[in-house]
């Protein structure tokens, strides 16, 4: 279980291959990641418990996350986590936070970090997968110290889906999911948040140089074209 090998931050921050992929963000030389990186992570001994490599997938409400996370689990096998679906299944579980994170999701706001975060350290733990894609999450700098503080670790690879709001709002609109926040006002307040509290967050990974910006306009095949090399380029480093 992947728990084993995870009292986190320091295996991770002496690890090889977590150090390679991170220097290679640092770096921001894309020929070098998408040629490069491969014939680095030869040389790497890869130990035996896996180093969790975590990605988180960020864009506005409607860019398209979830849709591309699917894509990348098939292609190259990661965990899913979203939080938007980790905080509806603790509504649907009648759990005590239920109420609270409902009228949260109704109003476009964000559930107090902690609640959210608890929730990804247990599939986390629990999973078998040492490769995370976390979607919909941190979307506040509030979500992302936390996230740091109690995982202890921070993303390999941050990627961003980057859309106009006016197609954001016509593809939550045609969403056809039954989902409470899939309507014109709470999607405008769910644009401010996102313009408010998650572009601060976008920023601060560029500036780390672990943000990949995907443009999300095109069809699902076409942005996943953009998404494939990112993860090509880190294949072999990730196992
Ligand atoms: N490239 C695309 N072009 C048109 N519609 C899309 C595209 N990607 C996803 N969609 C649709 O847009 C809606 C929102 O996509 P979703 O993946 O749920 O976004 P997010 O998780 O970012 O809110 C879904 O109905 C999905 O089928
Ligand atoms: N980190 C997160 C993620 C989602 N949420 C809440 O869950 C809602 C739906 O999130 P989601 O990721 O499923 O939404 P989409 O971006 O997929 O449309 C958000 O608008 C927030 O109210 C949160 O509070 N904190
Ligand atoms: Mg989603």
């Amino acid at each position: 279980m992947w728990r084993r090998v995870a009292s986190l931050s320091s295996f991770i921050s002496s690890s090889n291959s977590s150090f390679l992929a991170q220097a290679a963000c640092r770096l921001n030389i894309w020929e070098s990641l998408t040629t490069g990186i491969a014939q680095q992570a030869k040389g790497v001994i890869v130990p035996k418990e896996k180093t969790p490599f975590i990605t988180f997938v960020l864009g506005g409400p409607g860019s398209g996350k979830g849709t591309q996370c699917i894509k990348i689990v098939e292609t190259f096998g990661f965990r899913h986590l979203s939080a938007g679906d980790l905080l509806r299944r603790e509504i649907a579980s009648n759990s005590a936070d239920g109420a609270m994170i409902l009228n949260t999701i109704k109003e476009g706001k964000i559930v107090p970090s902690e609640v959210t975060v608890k929730l990804i350290q247990k599939e986390m733990e629990l999973s078998e997968n040492h490769k995370f894609l976390i979607d919909g999450f941190p979307r506040t700098e509030e979500n992302r110290i936390a996230f740091e503080q109690i995982i202890g670790v921070e993303p390999n690879v941050v990627l961003f889906f980057d859309c106009p709001e006016e197609e954001m709002v016509k593809r939550v609109l045609n969403r056809n999911q039954g989902r409470v926040d899939d309507n014109l006002e709470t999607i405008r307040k769910r644009l401010k948040v996102f313009e408010a509290l998650n572009l601060p967050v976008i920023n601060y990974y560029s500036q780390r140089g672990k943000l990949y910006k995907i443009n999300a306009i095109g069809t699902v095949d076409e942005i996943f074209e953009q998404v494939h090399p990112v993860f090509r380029a880190f294949e072999q480093v990730v196992g």
